[in-house]
């Protein structure tokens, strides 16, 4: 008997959706192996200005795809034109949001109504409005379609379903806390070292948006809102009703007199103007005997978030992580005073793209 077809569509090619695509290609060749499991075929993989798709629904090769997509001569289809062509399909279809897009974010319920099922790690559409996360979840009930964002919340790190299946078993969140930015803990890890003096503040923002860990525009990252945003999604799953990621009190890293500033090019550039500022937060905390750190907390019986710098000990276990790794802590009625932590790297395509992946084979094995 012929496998069952199953399409992907992918939006977006950078840092995590290459990283993405490069693991599609090892999964689809691993189910291909066996006879019983689905035959992925990939139909459309979309840039900010390239589309690259067959009208008839054939598989793209995977070999030189991006160069492919880059030299795609279709005419760029809108967003409109993307989900009508995955409605018409001929088989059950996967939606892979690989974007920072908001557009492409508040499109989900119109996508999943439709009986598309969605893999993302865009935190957009989970951290909007609390009326477009109850529309993306009751879209998805009663088309059945499916919706899965693990990496929105620690990249590939297993923060979403271990916080699904704490509330679905019954236990009581309490409060989570601890560091939720891959971005932020590279700063601050390299920028105020335990031991060691440490790189110039700009220097390492520079470094972390070359190592692919900050949003397109590392502004996202620093005026704490990609961690307001993640806090967001996880207070929304531990069952408060969070209106949106500015509904709370958010610290913002951004130097005041770069707030107006146009462009991400032109914020880089001016950055090192303003290294003296950092480096009096960092005296501060010095002079304690203690570090600096971004960080966040979800209160559950308060209904308290907040997300900002606090200052460590330099034998705290947020004070000695390493690179970009994230440290979770969820505090609950069954694990009582020691917290279940999650750690590890936050930050960075691969990873990334492995929650991504993960959450593609739990919706495969659902269709
Ligand atoms: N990087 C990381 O470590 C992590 C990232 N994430 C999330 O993953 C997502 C992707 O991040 P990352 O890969 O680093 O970002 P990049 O900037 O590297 O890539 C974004 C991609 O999306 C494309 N894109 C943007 N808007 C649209 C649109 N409207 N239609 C089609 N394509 C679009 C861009 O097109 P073009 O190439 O033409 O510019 C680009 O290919 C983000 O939501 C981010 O928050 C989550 C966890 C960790
Ligand atoms: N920019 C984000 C990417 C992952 O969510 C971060 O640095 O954590
Ligand atoms: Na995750």
């Amino acid at each position: 008997m012929a496998s069952k077809e199953i399409f992907i569509a992918v939006i977006g090619a950078g840092g995590v959706g290459k990283a993405f695509l490069s693991q599609l290609e090892g999964l689809s060749k691993r189910l291909s192996a066996n006879a019983s499991s689905p035959k992925l075929s990939l139909i459309l993989v979309s840039r900010s200005t390239k589309t690259l798709y067959s009208p008839q629904y054939k598989a793209l090769p995977f070999l030189n795809l991006a160069t492919s997509l880059a030299d795609s001569t279709n005419k760029p289809l809108s967003l409109t034109e993307i989900i009508d062509f995955l409605a018409a399909a001929p088989a059950k279809v996967v939606l892979v949001d690989n974007t920072s897009s908001q557009d492409v974010a508040d499109s989900y319920p119109q996508v999943l109504s439709r009986g598309i099922s969605i893999v993302t790690p865009n935190k957009k559409a989970f951290s909007g409005s609390y009326k477009l996360w109850q529309d993306i979840f009751s879209s998805a009930a009663s088309s059945g379609a499916k919706v899965y964002h693990e990496s929105s919340v620690g990249a590939g790190l297993p923060v979403i379903s271990t916080l699904k299946d704490l509330v679905e078993t019954g236990d009581e969140v309490t409060r989570i806390e601890g560091v939720f930015s891959g971005t932020m803990s590279f700063l601050f890890n390299s920028f105020a070292p335990t031991e060691g003096s440490g790189g110039k503040w700009s220097a390492e923002v520079k470094k972390a948006k070359e190592l692919g860990y900050t949003e397109p525009d590392p502004r996202d990252d620093l005026n704490g809102l990609d961690v307001a945003r993640k806090l967001t999604i996880l207070a929304r799953l531990a069952g408060l009703q969070v209106e949106s990621p500015t509904s709370f009190p958010v610290q913002s890293l951004i130097p005041k007199a770069l707030e107006s500033v146009g462009s991400g090019e032109e914020f880089m550039q001016r950055l090192p103007e303003f290294d003296s500022e950092m480096e009096e937060t960092k005296a501060a905390a010095e002079k304690e005997g203690k570090v600096v750190r971004f960080v966040g907390s979800i209160d559950v019986a308060k209904k308290e978030v907040k997300v900002g710098l606090e200052k460590f000990d330099r034998s705290h276990p947020i004070a000695a992580l390493k690179g970009s790794d994230n440290i979770i802590s969820f505090y609950t009625k069954r694990y009582g005073a020691n917290a279940l932590i999650i750690q590890g790297a936050g930050a960075g395509g691969d990873v990334t793209a492995m929650g991504v992946t993960a959450d593609l084979i739990k919706v495969l094995g659902q269709l």
